[in-house]
């Protein structure tokens, strides 16, 4: 409480100088951040720490900060573990740049009694539209189809095969959150049958069901895999997901390389044991397993899925609305804990 006064005394001081302003450490820059730079996520109620620009080895850096650093900013590029925030003991505030928080040690931060917060919804539209765009690419082979006409083949060896249609596929969306939802709306309008896997039926929603996601996989024609990456999700879809989704099915993945075991389904794209894949996400990115670039019914996509200057332009207003917020003592705008 005394920190808490305190801090609304230094941060409602408009004359005050940078130095000594709350500070946001920073320990690499976020996407967001090299795109559209820093000015915009200036404030008079906070001060940026950034690592990267320190002479000093991180260590040391972090020693000599421990005690001004009240707040981090960070991305998936930058882990948050707990063996840092040990290091940082008045950091009250995580901030992630990300609608994922698979960085974040959420446990520690709750033990910590450190508030999160994430991207909200900000990346909705654009995941659902990229996820849907994956989708219809890998049914429609459109991709393959432009290297197959850039490559001179059409005129030498003639027609190219078919696509699939998409209106009347059973579509089956593994996490309705934000972007499962967006993804559901869009793939309604194009005509598909939306079936859903969720940690929760969702009661105010009449697609179907499905507590388990093979039974999931099962029923549908296509898995859009959307949901957080957690210790219940890593590896969800394995061998057995595949075998029931099976030889005509399609998987697009928007949300985590690790929630799908990346090996298993490797070997089943090679061995046709499904049909297809559009894959925005890999295990150990930006390594994306070779077998793959041999493959003509996979899109691949490099973890670009939420990311447009708008998207980012919408996050940094939020992570700026989260700062000051955090800073002023109002309520954090998207809390993941709120403390
Ligand atoms: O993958 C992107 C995000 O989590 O925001």
């Amino acid at each position: 409480m005394e920190d808490q006064e305190e801090q609304q005394d230094r941060t409602s001081d408009q004359n005050h100088k940078p130095q000594d302003l709350p500070q946001v450490l920073l320990l690499k820059p976020p996407p967001v951040l090299s795109v559209i730079g820093e000015q915009p996520f200036l404030s008079n109620k906070y001060q940026f720490l950034k690592a990267w620009e320190s002479p000093l080895p991180l260590l040391q850096f972090l020693t000599a900060h421990a005690d001004s650093i009240q707040a981090i900013l960070c991305s998936g590029a930058a882990p948050v573990t707990d063996d840092l925030l040990q290091l940082l003991p008045s950091v009250r505030l995580v901030v992630t740049a990300s609608a994922g928080t698979n960085h974040i040690d959420l446990e520690a931060c709750h033990r910590r009694g450190i508030s999160v917060t994430n991207a909200g919804n900000v990346f909705s539209d654009d995941g659902a539209d990229a996820a849907v765009g994956l989708l219809i690419d890998v049914l429609r082979k459109i991709t393959a189809s432009d290297r197959y006409v850039r490559q001179g083949l059409w005129v030498n060896e003639g027609d190219y095969p078919l696509g699939s249609k998409l209106r009347g596929k059973r579509v089956g969306i593994v996490g309705l959150g934000g972007i499962g939802l967006e993804i559901a709306k869009r793939l309604e309008a194009f005509g598909c049958n939306v079936l859903y896997n969720s940690r929760k039926k969702k009661a105010h929603l009449s697609y179907p069901f499905y507590s388990d996601v093979r039974q999931l996989a099962a029923n549908s024609d296509a898995l859009i895999i959307c949901c957080a990456l957690t210790d219940q999700t890593r590896h969800m879809i394995d061998k057995d997901v595949f075998l029931a989704l099976g030889k005509e099915g399609v998987i697009v993945n928007i949300g985590r390389g690790a929630i799908v075991d990346e090996k298993e389904m490797v070997r089943c794209l090679v061995h046709g044991e499904i049909a297809g894949a559009g894959l925005d996400v890999f295990e150990n990115e930006p390594d994306v397993p070779k077998e793959l670039f041999e493959l003509d019914n996979v899109v691949l996509s490099p973890h670009r899925a939420v990311f447009t200057p708008e998207s980012f332009m919408a996050l940094c207003e939020l992570v700026v609305g989260n700062l000051e917020a955090f800073f002023s003592n109002s309520p954090l705008l998207s809390p993941v804990i709120d403390v």
